[in-house]
């Protein structure tokens, strides 16, 4: 059963200009995106920066106002525009990308990791005490660190004590938005597994947002690649790296870097094919300053690098 599911989700944002500060025209950073995420599952939303994997991340957390399209959680219509407001918070954590300043510097780290259930559980000081010790506990971080404050920590401590916050409620789902694009290279791929042990201890849904594939591959299921607000491709993670079908997946993949000696004339091969596709097919996707022909009022920093005519 799909958990979450993202029906043709719009986010529009106007640009305003002028003495009137008229809106004169929009950042379609969501731009009719749908998919589902089943329960247990990790989905991976991958994209450059500035292709609106934030923005559908934070819809989802009802963070961002939308312009069109639906979400659901459970059977939960969540932007349902009558009937009850329905409060996933409990149920929908975040992970941020940014240890460092998602963290607030002035708390200790018993208040940062005891703040989401203090809004939803009445409980003594002592049993607060406990419960933050055994969050920390399965996390990883010594539960003598309840009064230290953000900036003792390292970087990879630090998301840990942020996923410890996010856990505290039991949630269903958890959208993690680039958790180690910030943390150096050597503890990456140590937080990457303990978020797949949490994962898995606590039977959480991930949705996982990157712009890296290599950490997608290693971390999802499925995956949805995301260009100018549009899920242009999206299917089973075999599927995306053996047969990827638009050409931005297969510029993508062919970006990779190759690891693998034994694959690496293949991989050559798949380059130098992506390369002359992407020559060829390029006028037809985008026009001559680089915006892909139907989306031409999304905002400049989606400009893509243009290759020599052929
Ligand atoms: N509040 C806002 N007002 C106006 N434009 C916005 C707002 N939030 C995001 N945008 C624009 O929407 C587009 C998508 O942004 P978003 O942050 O979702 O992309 P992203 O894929 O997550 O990139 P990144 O990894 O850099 O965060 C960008 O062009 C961004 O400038």
């Amino acid at each position: 059963m799909a958990l979450l599911k993202v029906d043709d989700l719009k986010i529009h944002f106007p640009i305003r200009g002028g003495i009137l500060n008229r809106k004169i025209d929009e950042v379609r950073a969501v731009d009719g995106v749908s998919f589902e995420v089943k329960e247990g599952q990790t989905y991976g939303l991958v994209g450059e920066s500035g292709s609106g994997k934030t923005t559908t991340g934070k819809a989802i957390m009802g963070l961002n106002s939308i312009t069109d399209g639906d979400i659901y959680f459970e059977d939960a219509h969540l932007n349902a525009k009558k009937g009850k407001k329905v409060d996933v918070r409990k149920d929908v954590q975040m992970i941020f990308q940014d240890p460092y300043s998602s963290l607030n510097p002035r708390k200790r780290v018993l208040d940062i990791v005891a703040e989401p259930f203090r809004n939803y559980e009445k409980m003594s000081k002592s049993e607060e005490k406990e419960k933050v010790k055994d969050l920390l506990e399965r996390v990883g971080i010594s539960k003598d660190s309840l009064f230290k404050y953000p900036h003792e920590f390292s970087g990879g401590q630090r998301q840990r004590i942020g996923v410890a916050r996010a856990i505290a409620l039991n949630p269903k789902l958890i959208i993690a938005d680039e958790p180690v694009s910030a943390l150096d290279v050597s503890v990456q791929a140590q937080v990457l597994n303990f978020l797949q042990d949490i994962q898995k201890d606590l039977n959480l849904t991930l949705l996982f947002i990157a712009h890296d594939l290599g950490v997608i591959k290693h971390m999802c299921d499925r995956i949805g690649i995301m260009y100018q607000g549009r899920l242009v491709e999206e299917g089973q993670k075999e599927d995306i790296f053996n047969n990827p079908q638009h050409i931005y997946t297969k510029r993508l993949v062919a970006a990779i870097p190759d690891v693998d000696p034994r694959r690496r004339e293949e991989h050559q091969r798949f380059r130098a094919q992506v390369k002359e596709e992407y020559q060829q097919s390029f006028y037809d996707y985008f026009d001559e300053n680089g915006m892909a022909h139907e989306l031409r009022s999304i905002s400049d920093t989606h400009k893509v690098a243009l290759p020599e005519r052929g």
